[in-house]
């Protein structure tokens, strides 16, 4: 009786078997000779190419005295072995040229290409491939000023395409990789080079040559990614947006770094050269000397915004530590760099906000 059941247990089994294959075949042979592309289900990656190492390219097999900006974003895509199988991808030319000379005109094009494609449903996602100087910096404009939940993704290389072992094949593989994962949904702009996924917010360029350049100060990497796989380490933090502004002219903010020694001269200097506002680069929690303090007093007093931020590259500046910033209305960037607090003003200048608190406050991570 047993052997029976089993028996025809196992007839079932086959049958049911016999009927899937059968289905799953089917549907393959009518997906082969249908219109459709086999990949058609692929999600959409618009990849915005603006230069960088990433697209440099040496006379000879090198590393050393290369142009940066010479390969076009479609010949990236097309170096890279097998990303046709993660997405439908399409390449536009945005720029091509070193990050050192990345500047607020390429910004403003890339937020309103990148606010286009999604407001009309050209892309699932978008990869930006840029030099890595000043990669941070894009990517925290960007991260400001678009509000999406789709990903975007900036990647680069730190060697060449002419290089031995050039790194930008295997970035843009993985960058494409997190642009299509479904767990990169709400995470804002971010970094993905050398097998790491970085929030805009705290990434920075650590190395001037290693692959292992961009390191989160403060919190960490948000994620892994490699050939495999995509693993994000927690679930997705997004900070407040502001307005993309309007004039395209951003207010001139500069950045004084801070040393031993240090005079008013620059922050004076600054002031009568029409900065509406000034980022120290102060020495460890945001510290600059007595005289260069009284060059901030006469800076507010003319009616220009001082940021302290720090060069140290890890911490939080905070209000009132070793300056009294109430008494000399001063903002503190808390753990902003420099380079990334001068944007941040930047952006709240041009969007007309002037009252310090509001400033501060903005400064401050909002989840
Ligand atoms: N590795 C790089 O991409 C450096 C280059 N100077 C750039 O930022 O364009």
């Amino acid at each position: 009786m047993a052997q029976l059941y089993r028996r025809r247990c196992s007839s079932w089994v086959y049958a049911l078997v016999g009927a899937i294959i059968f289905a799953v075949s089917s549907s393959f042979a009518l997906a082969q000779t249908g219109k459709a592309p086999m990949h058609s289900s692929l999600p959409r990656v618009l990849v915005l190419a603006t230069g960088g190492t990433i697209s440099g390219k040496a006379s000879e097999r090198s590393a050393i005295s290369y142009d940066a900006g010479a390969v076009t974003g479609e010949d990236l895509i097309a170096g890279v072995p097998g990303i046709e199988k993660l997405a439908r991808l399409k390449a536009e030319q945005i720029s091509n040229i070193p990050s050192q000379n990345m500047n607020s005109k390429v910004w403003f094009r890339l937020a309103e290409r990148i606010n286009q494609v999604f407001a009309h449903d050209e892309a699932d996602a978008v990869v930006i491939t840029h030099g890595t100087d000043t990669m941070e910096e894009t990517a925290f404009f960007l991260d400001k000023v678009i509000k999406t939940s789709h990903p975007v993704i900036l990647t680069g290389a730190m060697r060449p395409s002419t290089a031995i072992s050039a790194d930008g094949p295997a970035n843009m593989y993985e960058a494409v990789k997190v642009a299509v994962d479904p767990a990169a949904q709400g995470r804002g702009v971010m970094i993905v080079l050398n097998d790491t996924i970085h929030a805009a917010r705290w990434v920075t360029k650590t190395s001037t040559t290693s692959l292992e350049t961009f390191k989160s100060q403060i919190a960490g990497p948000i994620g892994a990614v490699d050939a495999a796989s995509v693993r994000f380490f927690g679930p997705p933090v997004s900070f407040n947006h502001i307005a993309l502004p309007t004039e395209q002219n951003l207010p001139q903010v500069r950045i004084i770094y801070a040393h031993a020694d240090m005079d008013a001269q620059q922050i004076d200097e600054a002031v009568k050269a029409g900065a509406a506002g000034l980022v120290i680069a102060g020495m460890g929690d945001g510290n600059v000397s007595q005289e260069a303090l009284s060059g901030l007093d006469r800076a507010v007093k003319a009616g220009v915004i001082i940021v302290r931020s720090a060069r140290v590259g890890e911490g939080f500046v905070n209000r009132n530590v070793e300056v009294n910033d109430d008494e000399h209305g001063l903002v503190v960037s808390y753990d902003l760099n420099p380079q990334k607090a001068r944007i941040l003003l930047q952006l709240l200048l041009a969007n007309h906000v002037r009252d310090k608190s509001k400033i501060q406050q903005d400064f401050l991570a909002r989840y």
